[in-house]
């Protein structure tokens, strides 16, 4: 994976356990959205994820996985992997646990990798509660693991998690005054032009996902014309 991620500033998150027609997908890939992130917390399977490459690879936007389990991962056809580590979280499997035994029975390729620290912060969404993510912190608690991800473990990626709901700013403001060297991510509940434009401007890019199923592609590139 080259840097040119670190361009990026909207990402369009796909879930391999969702369905979407061929039309949708030829539409979302000339949205102006910068990549497809194809990644999901629940029922993803080689297979699913397989399937949603093939609909996906023949457009030449680029493409990454992000895994939720080693045996998520697939990295054939596409141009990196993103993967997360839970910072927010008692259970040491989601920080350091999965990654060990992936990396224990796998040679991996570590250009094609992209570390991910992610603050989850919706107890009500899938990851949060498969991670068993410590969601209800203060903004200040947030800023702190934002900088410690950024200066003591110097993850390239700080990932503000709110999947499917609309974050608080204030957080997302305080975690952005800290970092220096990551990049910061946002994503949740991002579903028109204002959010987008909100939180477009404290994070460096932001991720739409539920909007593309729920709202469909209009709402989707409401949100590229927001940051582009
Ligand atoms: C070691 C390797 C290769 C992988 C492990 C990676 C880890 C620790 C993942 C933990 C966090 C996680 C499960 C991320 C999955 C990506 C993600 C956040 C999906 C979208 O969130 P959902 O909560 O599934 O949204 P929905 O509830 O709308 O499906
Ligand atoms: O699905 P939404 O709420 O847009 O969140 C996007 C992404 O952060 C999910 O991992
Ligand atoms: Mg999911």
């Amino acid at each position: 994976m080259d840097d040119s991620w670190k361009e990026w500033v909207h990402i369009t998150k796909l879930d391999p356990d969702k369905v979407i027609d061929n039309d949708a997908v030829a539409e979302i890939a000339t949205s102006g959205t910068d990549a497809l992130m194809l990644s999901g917390t629940l029922n993803v399977t080689q297979e699913n994820m397989r399937e949603l490459i093939t609909q996906v690879k023949e457009y030449d936007l680029p493409v990454v996985v992000e895994p939720a389990g080693p045996e998520a991962v697939v990295l054939e056809e596409v141009d990196g992997l993103f993967v997360p580590s839970v910072l927010n979280t008692p259970d040491m499997r989601w920080m350091v646990g999965k990654h060990q035994y992936w990396v224990k029975h796998n040679s991996i390729d570590w250009t094609k990798v992209v570390p991910e620290a992610y603050i989850v912060l919706n107890p009500a969404s899938s990851v949060g509660k498969v991670t068993g993510a410590i969601c209800d912190i203060s903004a200040e608690d947030v800023a702190a693991y934002a900088e410690v991800a950024d200066q003591y473990f110097s993850f390239p990626v700080v990932y503000i998690e709110y999947s499917g709901t609309y974050g608080d700013p204030t957080v997302v403001a305080a975690a952005a005054e800290v970092i220096s060297d990551a990049r910061l991510f946002y994503g949740g509940g991002i579903n028109n032009a204002e959010k987008a434009a909100e939180m477009g401007r404290l994070a460096d890019t932001i991720v739409v996902g539920n909007a593309v199923y729920d709202d469909g592609v209009s709402a989707l590139k409401a949100t590229v014309k927001a940051v582009h």
